[in-house]
């Protein structure tokens, strides 16, 4: 199982109380991870494969392993009060997700449901 977890700056707080949280259902899952996210992730003591950061082609790269069937979920915490320079990019990751059918949560409650959810999580 492969997840892509991606946080905005305001976001990224919540993401690393997620994780710790769900710490156990984790232990199966390859993480992957936009670059800074990655870094608040790896300093929380879980272990990640960090890509580029969002705004210089992090984005991109996630949608790119997801186009290409490489994730089984995206886990994207988006600050909807924030401005994103690279709103394009966000956006292009979301469609993908769409495009290729990969569970794509958004908030905490959703990214809940879909790991509980999920069969091949342990
Ligand atoms: O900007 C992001 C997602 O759009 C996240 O990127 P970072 O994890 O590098 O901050």
């Amino acid at each position: 199982m492969r997840i892509a977890i991606i946080a905005h700056d305001g976001k990224k707080p919540e993401m690393v109380a997620f994780l710790l949280k769900n710490k156990n259902k984790l232990k199966q899952v390859e993480l992957f991870a936009t670059g800074t996210t990655g870094g608040h992730v790896a300093n929380a003591g879980l272990e990640v494969t960090k890509l580029l950061s969002g705004p210089i082609g992090g984005d991109a790269q996630i949608a790119s392993m997801a186009a290409t069937k490489e994730l089984d979920m995206v886990i994207f915490f988006r600050d909807p009060l924030g401005k994103h320079p690279h709103e394009p990019d966000v956006q292009m990751l979301l469609r993908i997700c769409d495009v290729h059918n990969i569970p794509l949560a958004t908030n905490p409650a959703t990214a809940e449901l879909m790991l509980n959810g999920s069969s091949r999580i342990a």
